[in-house]
């Protein structure tokens, strides 16, 4: 087990807006964290942070042992996978599915002239299987349905094997089908040992997959609650932080549900 992010005083400000306020946090590879909290809570500016595309207004960041604003950024980002729809609008709608994923070991878009090695290529092959894309390789990125697009830029963000990986609503906008597809295979990807220190932004408990470890619940740019899950998706924790009150359920697969009780 190795820390993955420590974050120590940490604010950022903007506009004179406070958005994170004096956050202290630690990350080791063997937690999943999911990320919790209210529209506007600072959710994916703690995502910006941990991806080193944000420096904080104070405090400190460590990211895989290097201190941000000590470390060059384009150094520690390849070792760091962020999958968030931001990422995906890259991926060009021509590119083909195999292609997205390969690209990745380049940290680029957009299939020129590079050349693979066969490392790469086997990467490819395995994260194709394990993301249920191999019948899809063939096909146009843009062709492809909200779910299957979500697999594509989830393999993209493992593709090099990253030390640390991000994921900014994973299940947003899918079905009920294609969510629970992904959220299966979430699931399996974060119950394995071999996988890397995880963080997942989500609005919905019920995108939650089985193996996390931890949740960190931020309102208003504080962190309401941190800690193992059990402990903090509870009813009462998330009616404090939603301001609402709120019931959760829990079942044995380790999946979670809530709802508002009659306002
Ligand atoms: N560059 C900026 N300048 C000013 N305010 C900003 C900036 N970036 C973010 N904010 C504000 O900071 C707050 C937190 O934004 P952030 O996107 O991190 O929240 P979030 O929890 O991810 O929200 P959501 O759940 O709606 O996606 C919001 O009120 C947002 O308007």
């Amino acid at each position: 087990m190795v820390r993955v992010l420590t974050l120590s005083g940490v604010s950022v400000v903007r506009e004179g807006n406070t958005i994170l306020d004096s956050l202290d946090w630690t990350v080791d590879s063997d937690d999943r964290w999911v990320i919790l909290g209210p529209n506007g809570a600072g959710k994916t500016t703690l995502l910006k942070l941990a991806s080193a595309s944000m420096h904080p207004s104070a405090g400190t960041v460590e990211i895989l042992g290097e201190q941000l604003g000590r470390v060059d950024v384009f150094e520690l980002r390849p070792r760091i996978g962020f999958a968030s729809s931001a990422m995906a609008r890259q991926i060009p709608n021509d590119e083909t599915v195999e292609d997205a994923v390969l690209t990745a070991a380049y940290s680029i878009t957009g299939r020129w002239n590079e050349e693979y090695e066969d490392v790469d290529r086997r990467r490819a092959e395995r994260v194709l299987k394990e993301w249920r894309l191999e019948s899809l390789r063939g096909r146009r990125f843009g062709t492809l349905s909200d779910g299957e697009q979500k697999r594509v830029q989830i393999g993209r963000s493992v593709m090099t094997d990253p030390e640390l990986l991000l994921l900014d609503e994973p299940a947003a906008s899918l079905d009920l089908g294609a969510r629970e597809e992904l959220v299966q295979l979430l699931g399996d990807y974060a119950s394995s040992p071999e996988a890397p220190g995880m963080i997942m932004v989500t609005h919905h408990v019920e995108e939650i997959p089985r193996g996390f470890t931890h949740a960190l619940l931020l309102a208003e740019g504080r962190i309401h609650a941190a800690g193992p899950i059990s402990e903090v998706v509870t009813g009462e924790r998330l009616s404090d932080a939603f301001g609402l009150p709120l019931v959760v359920s829990t079942s044995e697969d380790g999946r979670y549900a809530a709802r508002a009780l009659q306002l």
